[in-house]
């Protein structure tokens, strides 16, 4: 068991730690076992407005601070929250649910992020135009965006939030960070390392009613950019708030990912690959693979491999040293997955699961078989661990039925033939393709989808410019 004592942390309002005012509290649980962790204290109305005070004006400082000591600051965090990785991930196990193994391994991902932005903040350009008169000048500026209201999600805390936190603060912008009311200590934990090395303000992080706080923040003049991950329905409703209020707004709204496998596919590597991939976080990952499009030459084969090797995976609480897959991170998220899995098998799909401790918020690791097209699980994002198989007769079919899916985030392909990652890469509607691996999320290359999956890229030049603005200046000597 955890030798780490578990505590919600306060809000983090300009500068300091402070208990939230709202009448409101929250249980936190730890999803392995169910029983509560402690009490959230939320943010209140009083604390919003304080919140947006605060932010303005740090933003007003912060923009004036070169990027090189931006950079610097931003990698002083860095190392600290590199020095408390083993603290912060046995918050994030107890909290989330994931194994020790993979929450160690998200602050280190998380620790990438924000030291990739930091090294970028060093090389923000503008650009010289040649200009159309003599004794002329015409040039373009880059300046931060002015205060950002973030909001990130509980399944991957940390990562999710460092992208926002990260490319904001690089950037010359002041943040305010919601965090997942699910997850709080870990997050508060991070931003913690960044705060002790930033002027106040400049992070500040709050807990809260979330269609409060978004309400609060977005209808504010003061924020400037708005950045969400999560579902589809609520980043529809701060797309609104945002459009109502002309902010700018990025959205990364989950996937339901493909995977194609062609017939000259390495099946056992195919496998072995993406059954990490799938169960990685009880496979609650927006970029999960989900719905495998085999070859019909190779499908029994396949389907039998990935059945054995789900069937394999040890499942158990993240703390236990030998647990492959830990629970999903909520009654809530339990009893969704579950219902998707027997909405599939009554329009039949073939289960294959393994077992699960009673107690906590275990979901079998499944493989749904021979999967008709039009059974839920092919359409309803399962964020959870559930993989589904169809055979295909041709390329084109496949491809055709991998769009046949309202979302648009990552997508896998494994084969050697040309031709088939040509039409492949050319046809299939996603954000990110991972040929013959599963790397379609690294600091220094964008991430975003398309379709539902949302709009805007976070992570590489793209997700800095995210938090920037642009000025054209024409002038004559
Ligand atoms: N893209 C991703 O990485 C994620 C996708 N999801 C999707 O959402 C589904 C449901 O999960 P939920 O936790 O119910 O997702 P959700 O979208 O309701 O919640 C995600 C985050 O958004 C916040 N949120 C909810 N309402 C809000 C509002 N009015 N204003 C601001 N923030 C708000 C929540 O507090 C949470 O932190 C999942 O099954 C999955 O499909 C959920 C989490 C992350
Ligand atoms: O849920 C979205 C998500 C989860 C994990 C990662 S990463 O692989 O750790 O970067 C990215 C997006």
């Amino acid at each position: 068991m955890s030798t780490v004592p578990y505590r919600c942390p306060e809000l983090l309002i300009g500068g300091e730690w402070r208990p939230g005012r709202h009448e409101q509290r929250l249980v936190v649980r730890n999803p392995a076992t169910g029983e509560a962790l402690d009490e959230l204290r939320l943010a209140s109305a009083d604390d919003l407005q304080l919140v947006l005070q605060t932010t303005q004006k740090a933003f007003e400082h912060w923009r004036q601070v070169p990027a090189h000591e931006r950079c610097a600051r931003l990698e002083r965090g860095v190392a600290r929250l590199r020095e408390n990785t083993e603290r912060i991930a046995h918050l994030l196990t107890l909290e989330q649910g994931k194994t020790l193994a993979e929450a160690r391994m998200e602050c280190a991902m998380a620790a990438d992020l924000i030291k990739w932005y930091a090294e970028e903040a060093r090389r923000v350009y503008g650009r010289v135009i040649p200009a159309r008169l003599p004794n002329s000048r015409m040039e373009v500026f880059k300046f931060p965006v002015g205060p950002v209201a973030a909001f990130s999600p509980w399944n991957f805390p940390l990562v999710l939030s460092a992208r926002k936190l990260g490319g904001a603060i690089a950037a010359g912008c002041s943040i305010v960070l919601k965090g997942a009311e699910e997850t709080p200590a870990s997050v508060a934990a991070m931003v913690d390392c960044l705060n002790q090395e930033l002027p106040p303000g400049v992070v500040q992080l709050v807990y809260g009613v979330p269609a409060e706080v978004s309400q609060a923040l977005i209808a504010s003049p003061v924020v400037r950019k708005v950045t969400f991950t999560g579902s589809v329905p609520v980043g529809r409703h701060l797309a609104e708030l945002s459009a109502r209020h002309l902010k700018r707004i990025t959205l990364e709204l989950g996937g339901h990912a493909p995977v194609i496998v062609c017939g000259d596919a390495d099946i056992a590597r195919t496998v072995n690959l993406m059954v990490q991939h799938k169960f990685r976080n009880a496979g609650q990952a927006c970029l999960a693979p989900t719905r495998f499009f085999v070859d019909r030459r190779i499908y029994g084969d396949f389907v039998d491999a990935f059945g054995a090797a789900t069937q394999a995976l040890r499942v158990g609480a993240g703390l236990q040293a030998d647990t492959q897959m830990g629970p999903v991170a909520s009654a809530r998220r339990q009893a969704a997955v579950n219902d998707l899995i027997a909405r599939s098998v009554a329009a039949g799909a073939r289960p294959v699961a393994s077992a699960v401790p009673e107690a906590g918020y275990f979901v079998p690791p499944t493989l749904l078989a021979d999967v008709p097209l039009d059974a839920p699980v092919m359409s309803e994002e399962p964020f959870g661990p559930v993989a589904c198989a169809v055979p295909f007769d041709s390329l084109d079919q496949a491809i055709a039925q991998a769009n046949h899916n309202p979302y648009g985030l990552a997508g896998y392909l494994f084969t050697d033939s040309a031709k088939a990652i040509l039409a492949v890469s050319e046809r299939l509607e996603v954000g990110s393709l991972a040929v013959n691996g599963m790397g379609v999320s690294v600091p220094e290359a964008p991430f975003g989808g398309v379709k539902d999956s949302g709009y805007g890229s976070e992570s590489g030049i793209e997700g800095m410019e995210a938090f920037l603005e642009t000025k054209f200046m024409h002038y004559v000597a």
